[in-house]
C-alpha cells in the first residue's frame, strides 16, 4: 500500500499540481494486488490531453478499475510510472494528489446532514456558489437546506448521484474520474450529467469508467482494455468501423438487446 510523503513534501507538490492543467501519462504500467496474484495492469502505455474526454472500456476484469487504483496511488505500481503535469506521482503526497482528482463512482457516499455539508464539506465556498453549483446540476428543488439521511436514504438514486456531481463541480478540479457513476441512474439523470460535465467540466480532463458504452459515446477518445492490456484506442466512430475489440464490445452490447452491457 502507499506511503503517504512527508508533510512538508506533499504541500510543496499539491501547489504544483493545483497548477496543473490535467495532462495525464501512464508509461509501462504494471500492478498487481497481492505478491503472488496474476498482474492487474501489464505495461500500460498512453497519454491524456489537458481538457481530453477518454472513455475506458473493456470486460469485467480487464483493468479499467485498476487504472484509477492506480491514479489514486491507493495501490502502488509494481513497475512503471504516471504523472500528471510532469510530476511523478510518487513524488506527490497522497493527501494532496488525491484532492487534486474528483472522483464519482457508481454510488454516492452521502452523509447525514445538509445538502451543502455533503457538497461543501470544508466549508470552503460561498452561499451563491453553492447555490449556482446546486441549480446547475438540477437540485434546485431540493436546495442547500434540504436535510439528508445516511446514504442518501431519503433521495431517488439518480438525486443521489447529482448531488456527488455537485461535488465535483464545486471543488472543480483539473482531474474528474467518473467510475461507473452512471450505471445505476434513470436515463434522464444520465443526460442531466453529461449536460454537467459538457458544460461545467469543459477545462478538465475527464475519465470516464463504463461499462455501458451508451456512457462514452460523447468521448472523443476510448481506450479499450483487455486482460490488464489497453488493446486498442482511438474515436468511437473511427474503433466501431474496425473489426476490433470495440466492435465486438457493441456487438455484444448489441446481444444483449435493450440494456447494452459491454
Ligand atoms: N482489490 C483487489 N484485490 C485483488 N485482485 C483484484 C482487486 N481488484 C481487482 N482485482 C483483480 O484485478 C483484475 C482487474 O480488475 P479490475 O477491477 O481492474 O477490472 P475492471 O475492468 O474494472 O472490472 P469491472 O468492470 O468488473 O469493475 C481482475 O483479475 C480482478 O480480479
Amino acid at each position: 500500500m502507499a506511503q503517504e510523503a512527508p508533510w512538508h513534501i506533499a504541500s510543496k507538490k499539491v501547489s504544483a499540481a493545483r497548477s496543473s492543467q490535467g495532462r495525464i501519462m501512464f508509461s509501462g504500467c504494471s500492478l498487481r494486488y497481492k505478491l503472488g496474484d496474476q498482474l492487474a495492469l501489464k505495461g500500460v502505455t498512453f497519454s491524456i490531453r489537458p481538457e481530453e474526454r477518454v472513455g475506458i472500456v473493456g470486460r469485467t476484469g480487464s483493468g479499467k478499475s485498476s487504472l484509477l487504483q492506480a491514479l489514486l496511488r491507493v495501490v502502488e505500481l509494481e513497475s512503471g510510472s504516471i504523472s500528471i503535469d510532469g510530476i511523478d506521482l510518487r513524488k506527490v503526497g497522497l493527501h494532496g494528489l488525491r484532492r487534486s482528482i474528483s472522483v464519482v463512482s457508481q454510488t454516492a457516499a452521502l452523509l447525514e446532514g445538509t445538502m451543502r455539508s455533503n457538497i461543501d464539506p470544508f466549508g470552503e465556498h460561498t452561499d451563491a456558489e453553492i447555490d449556482v453549483a446546486i441549480r446547475s446540476c438540477q437540485l434546485g428543488e431540493l436546495g442547500a437546506d434540504k436535510w439528508i439521511e445516511g446514504g442518501g436514504r431519503n433521495l431517488s438514486t439518480g438525486q443521489q448521484q447529482l448531488v456527488s456531481i455537485c461535488r465535483a463541480v464545486l471543488r472543480r478540479k483539473d482531474i474528474l474520474v467518473l467510475d461507473e457513476a452512471t450505471a445505476s441512474v434513470d436515463e434522464q439523470t444520465e443526460q442531466i450529467i453529461s449536460a454537467v460535465i459538457n458544460r461545467e467540466f469543459k477545462h478538465s480532463t475527464v475519465l470516464i469508467i463504463a461499462h455501458r458504452l451508451q456512457a462514452i459515446t460523447e468521448c472523443s477518445r476510448i481506450l479499450v482494455m483487455d486482460d490488464g492490456r489497453l488493446v486498442e484506442q482511438g474515436p468511437p466512430s473511427f474503433l466501431a468501423t474496425r473489426n476490433g475489440h470495440y466492435a465486438r464490445l457493441l456487438r455484444a452490447a448489441a446481444a444483449a438487446g435493450a440494456s447494452p452491457e459491454a
